[in-house]
């Protein structure tokens, strides 16, 4: 780090640009990275070698990953005073591709989180979490190996666009004021007004039509089975409901010949009765007409369990997509192996971080699995068109969970299972790539 607290630049490497929406990725990319707080620094320890070694193997050193480090979190406000330096958004905003740690947010106070504002900062408005089972990987469920979906969770917008009103202080009595004066009838639904904090959820026509755009390319581009919008629309109405509608509306105006919608279905059964509306489906379906449907977040919540071969892509609000990516990352064998990415698909810019958190109660005992951010550099890996370097992660990732020498999340729910450090088993996805 240089000592004003811009990164150092290093002079060995190149920056990954974008012209149109295609990446031109260079052999030796910068690719700026931030360790993250609490158990972050021995995530990046383990897996940075993963990483590393993946490209050296893939391409005997004509390919290289030339690493930044950048700093947020509690690093940065130890060395700089600043949570979230300049200098680290204009990294990734200047280096376009980068990967992350995970970042601590104090809960009822406190800094807003570091997480969401480097997304919204960069607009990064797709959070992409894939969500599959690796043979072997204990889970609570019977059959893990059904679920198999892609996450599209809109990261900009809904409640955590940060717009709340703290119970007790002169903003929150000005916006009380306000919903009184100017929507009295609905202020009197407000249970206890004097003692409220308020937040605001704001959900809009483009943040809803980009995201859903995104899941859409992506499931007819991957040929996957279908797209279903999840949302609370039966009581949100002109947010989660308007999601939906909006969802329906862009699917049939600008792929109307690639899918066949529930909206149009319930048009048909409404015109002419529910056998016409499932011969038009069956029809489409067998010209290769991919399903877009919805479902209302809370069955969602029971139906991924019951039946999740009924689910593929999702497409879904912030909090939602929240709640989900954990609740899916459970049924196939947990946080220590759910990766994501926080994308811009129009101008290219991609943070890529796992699904979990910081997990404090084991910073610095090199104990957790690294696999979360290990399978995010895949994905980044992919992204930047270096799959060969990507299968090489998947194939080592799968070597160490056939051999069962895995790190104490899976090894205390796995029979024979030996137990690794965190560390050890960054060793072993390397031993494991053959
Ligand atoms: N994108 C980000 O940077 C995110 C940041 N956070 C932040 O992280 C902090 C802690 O959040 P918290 O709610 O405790 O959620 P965490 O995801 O950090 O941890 C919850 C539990 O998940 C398990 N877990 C987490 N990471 C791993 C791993 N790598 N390997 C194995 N198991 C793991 C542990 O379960 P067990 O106890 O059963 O072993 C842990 O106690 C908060 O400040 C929160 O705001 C949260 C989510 C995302
Ligand atoms: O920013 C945070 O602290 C939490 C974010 C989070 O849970 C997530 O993005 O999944
Ligand atoms: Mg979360």
């Amino acid at each position: 780090m240089a000592s004003d607290q811009r990164p150092s630049v290093p002079t060995d490497g190149e920056r990954i640009t974008i012209s149109g929406t295609t990446l031109s990725v260079p052999d030796a990319p910068i690719l700026p990275f931030i360790e993250g707080d609490g158990t972050g620094p021995d995530i990046w320890a383990a897996s940075q070698p993963v990483f590393d070694e993946a490209v050296r193997r893939a391409y005997g050193g004509k390919r290289r990953i030339v690493w930044m480090e950048v700093l947020a979190g509690e690093k940065a406000f130890n060395q700089t005073g600043d949570w979230l330096p300049s200098a680290t958004l204009d990294a990734f905003r200047e280096y376009l591709v980068g990967i992350k740690g995970p970042l601590t947010t104090p809960v009822g106070g406190g800094i807003r989180s570091l997480n969401v504002a480097l997304r919204q900062e960069l607009d990064l408005y797709a959070c992409l979490r894939p969500v599959r089972w690796f043979e072997g990987v204990p889970s609570p469920v019977k059959r893990p190996g059904d679920v198999d979906m892609v996450i599209f969770r809109e990261n900009t917008e809904d409640i955590y666009a940060g717009i709340e009103f703290e119970e007790g202080t002169e903003d929150a009595a000005k916006f009380r004021a306000l919903l009184q004066e100017q929507f009295g009838p609905r202020y009197k639904k407000v249970r206890f007004p004097e003692t409220s904090g308020f937040g605001i959820k704001p959900v809009s026509r483009e943040g809803t039509e980009r995201l859903v755009r995104s899941a859409l390319d992506y499931a007819l581009a991957n040929k996957r089975k279908s797209l279903t919008l999840v949302h609370k629309g039966n009581i949100m109405k002109f947010t989660e409901g308007a999601f939906k509608t909006w969802g329906y509306e862009l699917a049939e105006r600008e792929y109307g010949d690639r899918v066949f919608t529930w909206a149009e279905y319930d048009r048909i059964k409404d015109a002419q009765g529910e056998d016409a509306a499932n011969a038009a489906q069956k029809e489409a379906e067998s010209a290769g007409r991919m399903v877009v449907k919805d479902s209302i977040a809370d069955a969602f919540l029971q139906q991924i369990l019951t039946r999740p071969r009924d689910y593929d892509v999702i497409a879904t609000l912030n909090l939602n997509g929240d709640y989900v990516s954990d609740a899916l990352a459970a049924q196939v064998g947990g946080i220590g192996i759910a990766p994501g990415a926080n994308i811009n698909y129009l101008t290219g810019h991609a943070i890529f971080e796992a699904t979990h958190g910081t997990a404090p109660k084991y910073a610095g005992k090199d104990q957790v699995n690294p696999g979360s951010v290990i399978l995010s550099g895949e994905m980044m890996l992919r992204y930047m068109g270096w799959t060969e370097a990507a299968d090489l992660i998947v194939t080592g990732l799968e070597g160490a969970i056939r051999q069962k020498t895995v790190t104490y999340d899976f090894e205390r729910l796995m029979e024979g299972a030996t137990k690794v450090s965190c560390s050890e088993f960054g060793r072993k996805i390397i031993e494991n790539m053959g």
